[in-house]
């Protein structure tokens, strides 16, 4: 007799169509690497049904707690998050039981036209957007402070508009002539099967990701090691160590999810040595004032050298004035 228990794991997952494709890709990964059922469980947070500005309810984090909450109430067996929304802090009674191979971690946009970033502020000023400037769809006050560096840096001017819902509204946007673009996850359009509609793939060099973007994270009960251990057969070392890495930099910042906080770590394996190259950018919003840094590490791959990294970047970030950039703490 077979020992795999025939009672399907539940997922628990967002309503959101993000949510729902990543939750369905994770169920289809889980169930050929486990050979169990998996069925999906919806759970509805307070993120998806306020309208309110993220950052005013408490950042990303709203998505999780719901989930997190159904998980230590034993009513879903596992769940799967953006990575980028998990606060960084760890959960009691839970455990990251995996961290799949990431998505490219960049940044897109969305524009009217088929518009490039440059492309839309050279058109806007001339006069192509009948406002005089490029309304720019975003809430995240880590793609406002690096887009209007940006654009202060090329002498054009962008006016970051907050937006909110999700990804088919936000472009709906662009498509009505609300807005003149969005920025969004490149990821997050991959899983939707929507990469068509990015009109450009932002550079790290002009916006880097929030720490963790591209990525999900597999959590599931700690008191569960069993299933633990199955799922811990989805995780993706590389991908653990760097965002390992970006997110002890957002810690050790001291900043929250919402905060204007770029991180990218990426692995360069050589013969001999595997580097780790972390780069973090903190700005203020109307991107007058910007701290981009980097490091790199010659470390094994495991997390505890990885958060080191994190936490000296930080450390040299702070020292180079990134408190007073973020608002909010008085430094
Ligand atoms: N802020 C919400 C959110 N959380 C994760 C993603 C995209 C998927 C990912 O980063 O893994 C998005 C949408 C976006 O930023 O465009």
């Amino acid at each position: 007799m077979s020992t795999t228990p025939d009672t399907p794991l539940r997922l628990g997952t967002r309503r959101s169509p993000l949510a729902t494709a990543q939750s369905g890709m994770i169920a289809e990964a889980v169930r050929s690497a486990t050979g169990r059922r998996v069925e999906l469980v919806e759970i509805t947070t307070h993120g998806d049904t306020s309208r309110e500005n993220l950052a005013q309810i408490g950042g990303t984090g709203v998505f999780v707690s719901a989930l997190r909450d159904a998980l230590l109430a034993g009513t879903i067996d596992f769940a799967v998050h953006s990575l980028k929304d998990l606060p960084t802090a760890p959960a009691e009674g839970l455990v990251l039981a995996a961290v799949p191979e990431r998505e490219d971690p960049r940044d897109v946009i969305v524009a009217r036209d088929g518009l490039t970033l440059a492309g839309l502020a050279a058109d806007s000023s001339r006069g192509g957007s009948s406002r005089g400037t490029a309304r720019v769809g975003t809430g995240s006050p880590r793609r406002m402070a690096q887009l209007n560096h940006w654009a202060r840096a090329h002498g054009v001017e962008l006016t970051a508009v907050p937006i909110r819902g999700n990804v088919d509204t936000r472009i709906g946007f662009v498509r009505s002539g609300e807005l003149d673009a969005v920025v969004l996850a490149r990821a997050g359009l991959s899983r939707l099967g929507r990469l068509s509609d990015a009109t450009e793939t932002l550079d790290t060099d002009v916006v880097l990701p929030a720490p963790g973007q591209g990525a999900l994270a597999i959590e599931c009960a700690a008191a569960n090691a069993e299933l633990a251990a199955q799922l811990a057969v989805l995780d993706d070392p590389h991908t653990r160590v760097a965002v390992t890495a970006e997110r002890s930099l957002l810690a050790a910042l001291e900043a929250g999810c919402s905060a204007p906080v770029g991180a990218l770590a990426d692995i360069v394996e050589g013969d001999t040595v595997t580097e780790l190259r972390l780069r973090g950018v903190v700005g203020m919003v109307d991107g007058s004032s910007l701290v981009q840094m980097s490091t790199t590490g010659t470390v094994p791959p495991s997390g505890d050298a990885a958060a080191a990294l994190g936490r000296e970047l930080a450390v040299e970030m702070l020292a180079k004035g990134a408190a007073g950039l973020m608002g909010e703490r008085a430094l």
